[in-house]
């Protein structure tokens, strides 16, 4: 089922960003044909469902965050794209990995054999790349245009506010953001090209403001140990403790 209010939100990313949405739709057709029928939804509601969910993204304060994140070894984890080599690199071994699959391929080999969870989002503009699905043990299907078959959409427009979306459809009590900034720096474990800044701070953008509008009807309280985000309550590291149980 889709999201109330997501069509429209939708259609205002494809004229933004000229994407072709018929585009879109063969992308999510050729990852289903990809995708082997499992019990991978089963998995992902076992994971999430009543429980405090981190989301980590790779904005600025990502760096601050990982020593943190050290000490919350039994915590869910959801992981956007490049944000999981400096935490692979650390120890931290993420439950969940919400992907376009532009991120680093060497590391996204690595965990695809582990039992972490892939979700992959299929687009337009990476259709080269589903190819790579084959190669990953545990993983779930996304479009952001309309589901069918084994590709879902739970709302949500870069990989960091989709893992968001994504811990809101199955019901996380909790949702904590850990380098998620947006705003106009860029993290440095982002790895984005000179030429593809401008649009990377459109996308940011267009991603913080989802996440407002998710703080809209969510049933799961939010929190924010990165800059402020609204509708997400602010904490500071050593607040942690208190709100992660
Ligand atoms: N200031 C920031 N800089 C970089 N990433 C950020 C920032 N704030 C939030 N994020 C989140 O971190 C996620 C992971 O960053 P990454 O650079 O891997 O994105 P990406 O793979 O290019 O993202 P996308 O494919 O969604 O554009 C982003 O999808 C975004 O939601
Ligand atoms: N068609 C298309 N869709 C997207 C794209 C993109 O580059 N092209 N990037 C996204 C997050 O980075 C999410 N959705
Ligand atoms: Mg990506």
């Amino acid at each position: 089922m889709l999201l109330l209010g997501w069509k429209q939100r939708y259609s205002d990313i494809l004229k933004e960003f000229r994407y072709d949405g018929k585009k879109d739709k063969e992308s999510a057709i050729i990852l289903n044909s990809i995708l082997k029928k499992s019990d991978i939804n089963k998995k992902i509601l076992n994971l999430v469902k009543g429980k405090t969910v981190l989301v980590i993204g790779s904005g600025p304060s990502l760096s601050s965050a990982i020593p943190k994140l050290r000490n919350y070894k039994n915590s869910i984890k959801i992981a956007a794209d490049s944000s999981i080599k400096p935490l692979v690199e650390n120890g931290i071994i993420p439950d969940i990995i919400v992907t376009d699959l532009d991120g680093d391929e060497n590391i996204l080999e690595k965990i695809a054999k582990t039992k972490s969870i892939f979700v992959v989002h299929a687009h337009g503009d990476n259709i080269e790349k589903l190819e790579f699905v084959k190669k990953i043990k545990n993983c779930m299907g996304t479009t952001q245009s309309i589901p069918f078959g084994k590709i879902h959409n739970f709302g949500g427009f870069t990989d960091g506010d989709r893992g968001v979306f994504l811990a809101n459809h199955y019901d996380a009590k909790k949702i904590i953001l850990f380098g998620m900034d947006f705003g106009d720096r860029i993290g440095k474990f982002s790895k984005t090209k000179k030429s593809e800044r401008k649009t990377k701070l459109m996308k940011l953008k267009r991603g913080k403001s989802l996440l407002e509008w998710l703080a809209t009807f969510t049933k799961s309280e939010l929190f924010t140990t990165s800059k402020p985000i609204k509708g997400f309550k602010k904490i500071s590291y050593k607040e942690l403790d208190i709100i992660i149980t």
